[in-house]
Parts: structure tokens; sequence; C-alpha cells
């Protein structure tokens, strides 16, 4: 590995940062930049529970103030969102009307709120979606560069991974006792973020990156034999075919891949790298 790719560099000026709020990747992201990493500084979480949240951070060498989320703004340069996606416009809006940004977990609510990219443009913010739990955005957003004819997903996750998801609910999907694989969504990423908004983040990104969430097609599939939370891609255009895979280990959230949490560290990584790879 050359230096300074793959790792923060050292720079004079620390970028302050606030996460929202302290999940699966929330704390693991906390927990990292509280050990340190070069030119960023956790200043401040925000947690559904404030008293468990203070607990949690007690023991860090720095502890971060823990604020009720409309409080974050004033005291970080960036903020990490990765709460619920119900909660996106609160965190990220006051961050976007001071200029700074937004790296946004629940990219499902990016769509669902869509009035806050005007309120980026306006006021010079700007939300990030980084790769997350998914692969080759990188080429995806490449190939938009000319023409992609279809971006298909398929999506396989186990049981546990899907449970309680609206989409399951409002259909009268019952997954519990499923012996078989079984698909129970077939749709655009758009309606994904309806009826998923906690599962396929993944799927959203995707479709940010190449042809929008009306175009971008996803199936998804229950499946009982599954540990894995597992996503195919495949990409036809007139530049390149590709079709990609990626098998994600869940993190304490079974929702959730741990890679999640690591994508987050290289974009913050590549955000103060003079060397950045990829697209
Ligand atoms: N873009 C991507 O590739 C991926 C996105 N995600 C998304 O990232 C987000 C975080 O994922 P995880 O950490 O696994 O979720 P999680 O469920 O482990 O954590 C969410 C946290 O938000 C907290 N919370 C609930 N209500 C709150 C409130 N009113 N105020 C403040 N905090 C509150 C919960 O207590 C919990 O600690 C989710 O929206 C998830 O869907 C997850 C995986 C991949
Ligand atoms: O899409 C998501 O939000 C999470 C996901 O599929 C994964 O971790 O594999």
């Amino acid at each position: 590995m050359l230096e300074h790719e793959g790792k923060a560099s050292s720079k004079s000026s620390v970028t302050r940062v606030a996460i929202a709020s302290l999940g699966a990747v929330g704390l693991k992201l906390a927990q990292v930049l509280d050990a340190g990493f070069d030119g960023y500084r956790l200043t401040a979480v925000s947690a559904r529970n404030r008293d468990a949240a203070a607990t949690r951070v007690a023991g860090f060498k720095n502890p971060p103030q823990v604020l009720p989320i409309e409080d974050l703004e004033a005291c970080a340069d960036l903020v990490i969102e990765c709460a619920p996606a119900e909660f996106f416009a609160d965190i990220a809006e006051p961050f976007l009307r001071a200029g700074k940004t937004v790296v946004a977990l629940s990219a499902g609510a990016v769509i669902r709120n869509e009035n806050l990219l005007q309120i980026a443009a306006d006021h010079g913010g700007r939300i990030m979606v980084p790769s997350g739990a998914l692969l080759g955005l990188d080429a995806v957003a490449a190939a938009a560069q000319g023409n992609i004819e279809s971006v298909r997903m398929i999506t396989r996750k186990p049981v546990r991974g899907l449970l309680g998801a609206p989409h399951l609910v409002t259909h009268g999907i019952d997954i519990t006792g499923i012996t078989a694989p079984m698909k129970i969504f077939d749709g655009t990423a758009r309606e994904a973020a309806v009826g998923f908004p906690a599962n396929l983040n993944v799927a959203v990104a995707l479709s940010l990156a190449g042809i929008g969430p009306d175009h971008t097609q996803l199936e998804i599939w229950a499946d009982p034999a599954l540990q894995r939370n597992m996503h195919q891609i495949k990409v036809v255009s007139d530049s390149a075919h590709f079709s990609m895979e990626i098998e994600n280990i869940p993190s304490e959230n079974p929702k959730t891949g741990r890679i999640t949490a690591q994508s987050v560290l290289a974009l913050l990584c590549k955000l103060n790298s003079p060397l950045q790879v990829g697209t």
C-alpha cells in the first residue's frame, strides 16, 4: 500500500464529526474515531436513549457530547447519519443549511426528501452517499456517463434481516416459518425505499450512481438457509457489461453488513487524502 492510499493524511485542520445515532454502524464509527483517526475528531453524538449513549461513550478517551439531534450542527462540520430513515431530514437539514457535509447511510431517505438537495445547493452543503454495504458504484457511475440500458439487482437475505419491513406488513407476507427461498419483492429501487426503508438502502445507492430509482430493478428473496446478506448486480451499458456480487458478514445488527461502517471510514480517508483512488 502506498503511504497515502487508504489512510487519512495528516493535515493541520481537523474536521469535527457528529454521529447520529449510536447503533451498529454509529457505535463502531464512534469507537474508531475516538481511538484516533487522522484529520477527524468526534465531538458529538445523538441517540434515542441519551443516558444509555452517555454510558456507552463514558469510557472513551475523549467522550463526545451526547445531544438532541437538533443541537448537533453547532458542534460539528460533518454529520454521519446512521439512524432510522425517518430521522434523516431532522439530522441533515441543519447541516445543509449551514453549508456543511452530510454522510448519509439511509440512502432511501435521500430520495424521499428530495427538497434537501435544493437546500444543499442553495447553501453550499452536500450529501455524500457512501458505497455502504455495496460494491462497484464507481463502475456504475462511470457507465452512467454514457448510456446504461439496464441495472438489475437481486438481493437475498436471511429471514431475520427482513423481519418487520413495511412491505411485508402491508402485504401480509409472513416469512417467519419459511423452509425454502421466497421471492418477496420485484420492483424498482424507489418502491424498495418505501417497502424496505431499513433493509435496502443499497439498492437506492446503486440507483443514484446509475440510472435513478425508477429505472433500477430489484428482486428481494428471503432465504432461510442464508447467514449473510447477498447482493448480485448486472449492468448493461454501451461502455461495459458487468456483473458484481457481494456477501456481507452481518454486524451486531443482522440487517447491516460489517462493511458498511468501514465504507464510511474509507470515504473519510478519501476526503482528506492527497491520493484519491476510484471514481
Ligand atoms: N447505505 C447502506 O449501504 C446501508 C445503510 N444502512 C442504514 O444505516 C442506518 C444505520 O444502520 P444500523 O446502525 O445498522 O442501525 P441500528 O438500528 O443498529 O441503529 C440505529 C440507531 O438509531 C437509534 N435511534 C432510534 N430512534 C432514534 C431517535 N429518535 N433519535 C436518535 N437515535 C435514534 C437506535 O436506538 C439505534 O441505536 C439505518 O438507516 C440502515 O438502514 C445500513 C446498512 C447499509
Ligand atoms: O441495504 C442495506 O441497508 C443493508 C444491506 O443490504 C446489507 O448490509 O447487506
